[in-house]
């Protein structure tokens, strides 16, 4: 591995080393050490003497494995009921080589006890019956998204913002997107079982890593939200947006008001020793410096959610490190220059974790050896004035004379050793009383002073300081979670076409065009998936200029619709807006038969795409079910679903009889079928499942991918699909019929490119186009 840049971050800066290029079976103990570690942080009188040893104990032990049960919280709830009453029961009596293996438990300070730990060694995971299947459960879960591995410590921002769903909520560098995925379920909130709810409130998800952001709009996939929008911006020079003011009661256009937030993530790029237990190359080459570069631009994203924050708003600032510098030493010099703000006192809330106040005094360094350490910036001046020329530490890196009054203990640093976790810093941020509801005027001045206080981004964020992001991996190694997120990060950047301008290069996304609630394409779409006239057919974009309908639809909130339409996206870099709902279903057969269908009807219109076939998509049903006309809706069993799930295009004929006549009777395509609760065969399914199905002359295709196949499989019918269930590859030309009947049959099948799993690929020409999320996944609602 080539040297380290010193004040790279992690999570952005260079990679960070993988958990097998320093296992810890490989890592003596012994080699667990750094003396410039353990000279500055007992320098900086983190812990009492006698807590020392334990804290380095725990930074030397394997950190136990943590998830959450993710979702909205019916779901959620439901999920963690299985744990509790089918998993916890099975695992609790587990002996391995001679030794009991203690069951997973709850964190017992995370909310409604929706997340998890254990610490079970590979070796048991992997021949453990139990465990094992445990293991297969928590894999699958978490491919669909209705489980989130991620640090125990991670997961404290988000629960300290405290979302609710009408908030305008801000992460400002949010990649690879385990704390927006939290943000999001909580501005879901009331999502029910089977439907996404379509909140008031907005996220902005936003990274200045590129493809970062791509690993983030993967991620948020699993959580399909109209609410969401993904920006690549400097978080330290994020663009004021504008949105339309109230209506006035004039009746005149409103004018245009900066767009404030209530609630703003800042956790920032860092160090992360914080998360030495889990990335064990950081024993290697931690030195101070590391903090100290980051500092200023920790301290400028920090100011920049200041400007950005609703008078009445809440920031959380937080990092995966120990160091004061880019920690405390930021919430001061932030506080000081904004003395409206203060730090909130939350020490009675999640009263079961533990936590140590944030520290009043500091002593940085600059020498990477820590052979001395100074009290203040004067002290260090005068002690070594050639060292303090030579580097970047400002007055601002000590602790302030005013530490005490800005009651810097109001932060939180968490200690590996305190409950087995990660290290980790939060500190929460609001104005003060009296400043939090200003009046009109003040609130118009204050608004105003946004709005003048910067210009929107035109090139691609170059960050001034070293500890910039140019990382040329989007693997995920930012903090805690970060490394454990297991996604694939070929997501498409398709909607974007790169302009390399040679000095650090710009970009132009396809333009989100929203479609005209007339668009004959829109509504020849709703009227064949039958969806109520209360679809929100006003929210609906495409991603081409000329609002053409070439391939996908996206539904938006109205929020979100006023961000997009009253902002140049030409010249601020939105990757994301909305989530994807509806795609054209490719297949000539198809659509020569059903293009032919509508002339007879007379519906013929010569616009492209009004006689062609769309489909709601897995990951869009959720949001779309509440507007499909409930008639419409197909019951079936048990018998049925497990039909659909073990085979990929099972014939109509081998469906039970009830539920052939209905399809036999139904129209060719896209159908809904919802799932009672129901048992068989020891197969069990608790809760009401909606599924899309696509329905062609002599088949059926359940239209969820392969992961969520086998969640599925798993969840209701206890067994993995074997890969033989999955179909064999489809040879080329050959019709879908043909694969799963073994014969060259039907000709009339629908070719389902657009499955896009199991070697199924894209036409190239639709690629252009393709989603702002490459999964197809759908986040199974039920149980
Ligand atoms: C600690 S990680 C964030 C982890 C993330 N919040 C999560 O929970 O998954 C820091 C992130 O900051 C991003 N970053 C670094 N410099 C930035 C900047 N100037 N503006 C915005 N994002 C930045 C990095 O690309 C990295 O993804």
């Amino acid at each position: 591995m080539g040297k380290k840049k010193r004040g790279q971050a992690r999570g952005g800066g260079k990679r960070a080393p993988k958990k097998d290029e320093y296992r810890t079976d490989l890592l003596e103990k012994s080699d667990m050490n750094n003396e410039r570690f353990a000279a500055y942080y007992k320098a900086q009188n983190i812990l009492p003497e006698e807590e020392w040893e334990s804290f380095l104990d725990a930074l030397r032990s394997p950190l136990p494995t943590t998830f959450r049960v993710a979702g909205s919280r019916l779901t959620a709830q439901s999920l963690n009921k299985a744990i509790i009453d089918t998993h916890v029961p099975m695992l609790s009596d587990v002996t391995f080589e001679g030794q009991k293996i203690p069951p997973p438990v709850q964190l017992p300070w995370y909310p409604d006890g929706l997340a998890w730990q254990f610490n079970v060694p590979k070796k048991v995971l992997r021949k453990s019956p139990e465990f094992k299947k445990f293991h297969s459960f928590l894999v699958f879960e978490t491919e669909v998204g209705n489980v989130s591995r991620s640090e125990a410590v991670s997961m404290l921002p988000p629960l300290f913002l405290d979302v609710e769903p009408h908030h305008r909520v801000m992460d400002m560098c949010a990649a690879p997107g385990s704390k927006t995925a939290q943000l999001l379920e909580a501005l879901h909130a009331q999502d029910t079982l089977t439907a996404t709810s379509i909140p008031s409130g907005l996220l902005i998800a936003n990274d200045s890593d590129y493809k970062r952001t791509h690993l983030l709009i993967h991620q948020s996939a699993r959580l399909p939200s109209p609410a969401l929008m993904v920006t690549n911006l400097d978080a330290s020079n994020y663009p004021s947006m504008k949105i339309p003011a109230e209506p006035s009661s004039s009746g005149s256009k409103p004018r245009l008001t900066p767009l404030l937030f209530d609630r703003i993530l800042c956790d920032v790029p860092c160090s992360g020793d914080g998360t030495l237990r889990k990335n064990l190359g950081i024993w290697k080459t931690w030195q101070p410096n590391d903090g100290n570069g980051l500092h200023s631009l920790q301290l400028r994203i920090l100011q920049r959610a200041i400007k950005m924050l609703k008078p009445d708003g809440r920031i959380v600032y937080s990092t995966c490190s120990l160091n004061p510098v880019e920690n405390e030493a930021v919430v001061a010099a932030a506080l000081n220059t904004n003395p409206d703000f203060q730090l909130v006192d939350v020490s009675s809330s999640f009263p079961s974790l533990k936590r140590r106040p944030g520290l009043i005094a500091w002593r940085p360094t600059a020498d990477k050896a820590v052979k001395a350490t100074y009290e203040t910036h004067a002290t260090f001046v005068e002690a070594d004035p050639s060292a303090a020329a030579n580097t970047k530490l400002t007055e601002g890196h000590w602790p302030p004379s005013n530490a005490t009054e800005l009651h810097l203990e109001r932060c939180m640093r968490i200690y590996p050793h305190l409950q087995d976790s990660g290290g980790f810093f939060v500190a929460v941020l609001e104005r003060k009383p009296g400043f939090s509801n200003p009046s009109k005027k003040e609130k118009k001045r204050s608004a105003e002073e946004v709005a003048d206080d910067r210009e929107p981004e035109v090139k691609k964020p170059r960050l001034r300081d070293d500890a910039s992001t140019n990382a040329s991996t989007p693997q995920a190694d930012a903090d805690g979670d970060a490394a454990m997120v297991d996604v694939d990060a070929k997501a498409e950047p398709s909607e974007v076409t790169e302009v390399k301008d040679g000095g650090g290069g710009s970009f132009k996304e396809m333009p989100y065009t929203f479609l005209s609630k007339d668009d004959p394409t829109l509504t020849s779409c709703i009227d064949r998936l039958h969806l109520v006239p209360s679809f929100p057919s006003d929210n609906v974009l495409v991603r081409n200029p000329e609002g053409d309908v070439v391939r996908s639809m996206y539904l938006t909130n109205s929020i979100v619709k006023s961000v997009v339409q009253n902002n140049d996206f030409t010249r601020i870099r939105l990757t994301a807006a909305g989530t994807k709902v509806f795609t054209r279903q490719e297949g000539a057969k198809v659509h020569e038969k059903l293009e032919d269908a509508t002339k007879k009807e007379g519906g013929a219109s010569g616009i492209p795409g009004v006689g062609a076939q769309y489909r709601i998509l897995g990951e869009g049903l959720p949001v779309v079910l509440p507007y499909v006309e409930p008639s419409r809706i197909i019951e079936a069993g048990m018998q049925t679903l497990k039909t659909l799930v073990e085979s990929y295009y099972p014939l109509l004929d081998s469906f039970e009889e009830s539920f052939k006549i209905i399809m036999e009777g139904a129209e060719l395509g896209c159908h809904v079928i919802r799932f009672p609760p129901g048992e068989m065969q020891g197969a069990s399914l608790s809760h009401d499942l909606v599924l899309p199905v696509w329905k062609s002359s002599a088949s059926m295709t359940l239209m969820i991918d392969k992961k969520a196949k086998n969640a599925l499989s798993l969840r209701v019918f206890g067994k993995e699909l074997p890969s033989t269930a999955n179909a064999r590859p489809r040879k080329k030309g050959e019709s879908l019929a043909a694969v799963d009947a073994g014969t060259d049959g039907a000709p009339d099948e629908v070719k389902v490119e657009d499955l896009r799993d199991d070697g199924v690929t894209e036409a190239a020409d639709e690629v252009k186009e393709e989603s702002q999320s490459d999964t197809e996944e759908i986040v199974i609602k039920g149980l």
